[in-house]
């Protein structure tokens, strides 16, 4: 039985590849003969450059750059060639801006930024390169990627790169550089790989979605709205919004899908004219994994949470799709199961496996990761594989 095991990082504690090599180790014990693939997966957050570079062969190079609250931190750039000799640079955004760089006191969604971003990709537009793909997700930051767009040149680093809370103080002549910084980018393809689909504002957009988990109250997370929603409005008096050509309506940017992802950076780096493209669809393509999967016989994929994001195109649910399309069954592990049966069906998974089925085993599954995954993956491989 060929078996590929392709899991996302297990937030907080397994990256995807020690989440990938705890599920073989546990596998191989139970079922030695099946033959295993291991391809670690990301949906744009954290772990996305390393998927990357272990998958797709280029040369990496690493900066420092400006962390969310300052401190200085590496980031890496790979930069990969097509057969038509087109060169892309892969960024991920979490190595600048990710919410794992802070310790639990320095976590505050209004006063991170994203400058450090923005000196990221000033590092791969110097590589002369003909497509930048960003890696979205996991980040600190809340400040509509305002931080970045002053990296880049288009306002000042004190009122943009404060921190998302300060945004409120904005005027149009702030951003009097936006037009010239989008126009570093012209000849470039630009993408924002984005692991959410939410808008920038709004009951589903970056502040009321995700500003809590970064360390907002509930009142800051409402500050933070109002903050955003004045900064696109005075971005709205800069660069007039677009007309959508299919329905004739205004296109506004801080509208469109993925537009709230890390915090509003898909925002940003759309008003320098990025499209955006999900993140999971970008790595499952640069990994190879329809032809991984078509040849399969289960396809075994995971997380940290099996929740209710998960339904919203992140790793596992790209994944079953995938195993759907080529009639491979497909199944999960995770930290812990927070759906129902009948939602991981309607995934297109046929079973769903958590290592702490109980809250009382959560503090156990958290202390030992690789050990309570590896034998969960055992008791996987029992019920799986014909050959044990
Ligand atoms: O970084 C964030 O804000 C979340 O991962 C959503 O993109």
């Amino acid at each position: 039985m060929h078996v590929i095991i392709a899991p996302d990082c297990f937030t907080g504690t397994l990256t995807a590849t020690q989440a990938a090599e705890a599920i073989a180790e546990g596998w191989r014990r139970k079922a030695p003969d099946d033959l295993l693939s291991v391809v670690p997966l990301s949906d744009g957050g954290p772990g996305f450059l390393d998927v990357l570079t272990t998958s797709v062969p280029g040369d990496s190079s690493v900066v420092t750059v400006a962390g969310p609250r300052g401190a200085a931190v590496p980031a890496a750039l790979h930069i990969t060639a097509d057969e038509g000799g087109r060169r892309t640079a892969w960024v991920e955004s979490a190595q600048a801006i990710g919410l794992h760089l802070l310790e639990v006191p320095e976590r505050d969604p209004g006063l991170t930024s994203t400058w450090g971003l923005g000196e990221l990709l000033e590092a791969a537009l110097a590589l002369d390169v003909d497509r930048i793909v960003v890696g979205l997700g996991g980040s600190s930051t809340n400040d509509a990627g305002a931080g970045m767009l002053a990296a880049l040149g288009a306002g000042p680093r004190d009122v943009l790169a404060g921190g998302g809370a300060g945004l409120i103080a904005t005027r149009e002549g702030d951003l009097a550089g936006l037009a010239a910084a989008r126009e570093r980018f012209a000849g470039v393809e630009l993408v924002a790989a984005t692991d959410v689909a939410s808008p920038l504002l709004g009951l589903q957009g970056a502040s009321a979605i995700f500003s809590e988990q970064k360390g907002a109250t509930p009142e800051q997370s409402q500050v933070l709205e109002g903050a955003l929603g004045h900064f696109a409005d005075q971005v709205r008096r800069v660069l007039p919004p677009g007309t959508d050509l299919l329905s004739g309506r205004e296109r506004r940017l801080d509208k469109e899908p993925g537009a709230g992802a890390a915090g509003g950076v898909g925002f940003g780096l759309m008003l320098l004219g990025a499209r955006r493209a999900s993140g999971v669809e970008i790595v499952l393509e640069a990994v190879g994994m329809s032809r991984l999967v078509a040849a399969a016989d289960l396809v075994i994929t995971g997380e940290g949470s099996l929740d209710w994001q998960s339904l919203q195109g992140k790793v596992v649910a790209g994944v079953a799709e995938l195993a759907a399309a080529h009639a491979t069954p497909a199944v999960a592990l995770a930290g812990q199961v927070l759906i129902g049966r009948r939602e991981s069906m309607a995934l297109g998974l046929s079973g769903a496996y958590a290592v702490a089925d109980r809250e009382e085993d959560v503090e156990a599954a958290m202390a030992d990761p690789v050990g309570t995954l590896r034998a969960r993956a055992e008791r996987v491989a029992v019920t799986w594989s014909p050959r044990r």
